[in-house]
């Protein structure tokens, strides 16, 4: 009888042990003191809200008073230990660094967050902000989406500001107790209103962007002597799967030109899935600063999908063009002559044509036949343009190759992350066998 008539009462009855540690708070004082909030959340949906008791109001700093609520994690170790997938000690930082986190388990601090409603315009405003790379670059923060890519960030070491979440239960394996991060939970909507997935996650957060000089750098058993460099990566979703299986395959370090899509883009972040913090990357970097973060012994190979015949075409093409067209017979004011100015080649195309010319200079192999042994980098080039001349210069310069990875059926070329898949781990093949044949002599 009495659990038809309050439901909310038995259920809170038959856990009540998980709940007790809570009664201290609700004491008259605090009752009292949030008297629209306690009414809300200790009556009406108690305990739908449990975990999380709703117990004080507070003062915001800006003169309004903000609620608060508390929430002690229950049974987290457990849903902790799934992740754990116990690695040999020493071998990987950042598990390691999880099994210290199950260890203080027990010793999580109470959560303490501020919700924040709809109408709220701080979360807006940083969002909003967050999205701007130009205020990514100013402030050297970024913003981060999901579970994974939080763990991971808190794992790799980088501060932590500020955690938006939707439900208590979005935090769950997420170690924010090892960071200072201020924690708000905001409405669902707001989560979806920023994020590019159809279903969020419902946790996003605010970082400093991690110093990649400090980052734990790959160790030798899993690293090869491999530099991808991308150039003109325009697409974030190609920069990020790129990123990922670069990481994956163990390049030792990934140096991004200007000119590529941001890696701290969001569609970036979730594209890479965690390689952000995994190895060194290096962002933004003009072409003259490349050689500074290359050995002098290095090769720079570039990849590209055109075979020799293709060049020879490519030429002929341009011949073909320069007799259509002599600029000395032009006449800007006949309609005739700016139809014909339309069919002339335009800027992007002239540097297409230049770096052709200094491409065909550049032997070519075939991807297998490529000694991947020696300290080497290679170029992946962008979507809509391929290479860059400074690319091809320091081929030429350092004495690599075109790198090709034949195709069937008359296919152009490959999109950049799978022929960067397919260089990384032919490369990661040939230097394991290397290291077996060592071993056996
Ligand atoms: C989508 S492709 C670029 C196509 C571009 N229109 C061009 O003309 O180069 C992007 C990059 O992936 C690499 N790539 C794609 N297919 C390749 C292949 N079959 N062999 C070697 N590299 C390839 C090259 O670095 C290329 O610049």
């Amino acid at each position: 009888m009495c659990s038809r008539v309050f439901p909310w009462l038995s259920n809170f009855s038959s856990n009540f042990h998980k709940y007790r540690c809570f009664l201290p708070l609700w004491n008259a004082t605090n009752i009292n003191q949030t008297r629209n909030y306690s009414r809300r959340g200790l009556v009406r949906k108690p305990i739908k809200v449990i975990p999380a008791v709703p117990s004080e109001t507070v003062d915001s700093g800006s003169g309004e008073t903000v609620n608060v609520g508390f929430f002690r994690q229950f049974d987290r170790a457990n849903e902790f230990k799934p992740e754990l997938k116990s690695p040999p000690p020493g071998q990987d930082l950042h598990v390691n660094k999880l099994e210290n986190v199950a260890d203080h388990v027990d010793a999580q601090p109470r959560l303490r967050f501020e919700k924040v409603n709809a109408a709220d315009k701080r979360v807006r405003r940083i969002l909003t902000l967050m999205r701007s790379r130009k205020y990514r670059e100013q402030t050297k923060k970024v913003l981060l989406e999901g579970r994974r890519l939080i763990i991971d960030a808190i794992l790799a070491g980088a501060e932590c500001h500020t955690i938006y979440f939707s439900r208590v239960e979005s935090l769950e394996g997420i170690p924010w107790y090892e960071t200072d991060a201020e924690l708000l939970r905001i409405p669902y909507k707001e989560v979806k209103l920023w994020s590019d997935v159809v279903t969020p996650q419902g946790i996003m957060a605010v970082f400093s962007q991690p110093r990649f000089e400090d980052l734990p750098m790959m160790s030798e058993e899993q690293s090869i002597p491999l530099t991808v460099i991308c150039d003109n990566i325009r697409e974030p979703g190609n920069l990020g799967a790129l990123l990922r299986s670069a990481v994956a395959a163990g390049s030792q370090q990934i140096l991004v030109t200007k000119g590529c899509v941001d890696i701290w883009d969001l569609k970036v972040l979730r594209a890479g899935a965690g390689a952000h913090f995994r190895t060194q990357i290096h962002n933004n970097l003009p072409w003259d600063s490349v050689k500074n973060y290359l050995d002098d012994d290095v090769v720079v190979h570039v990849a590209d999908c055109r075979t020799a015949d293709a060049f020879e075409r490519v030429e002929e093409d341009d011949c073909e063009t320069e007799s259509v067209v002599d600029p000395r017979t032009l006449d800007l004011n006949d309609v005739r002559t700016m139809n014909l100015l339309s069919k002339l080649p335009n800027e992007d195309l002239m540097n297409d044509m230049d770096v052709d010319k200094k491409l065909n200079c550049v032997p070519t192999k075939d991807f297998y036949n490529i000694d991947w042994t020696v300290k080497s980098a290679i170029v992946i080039g962008g979507e809509t343009h391929g290479l860059s001349k400074q690319a091809v210069d320091l081929a030429d310069e350092t004495y690599g190759y075109k790198v090709h990875i034949p195709m069937a059926f008359g296919m152009d070329s490959l999109n950049a992350a799978m022929a960067t898949s397919v260089v990384t781990f032919e490369a990661k093949r040939q230097y394991l066998n290397c290291k077996e044949n060592n071993k056996n002599t």
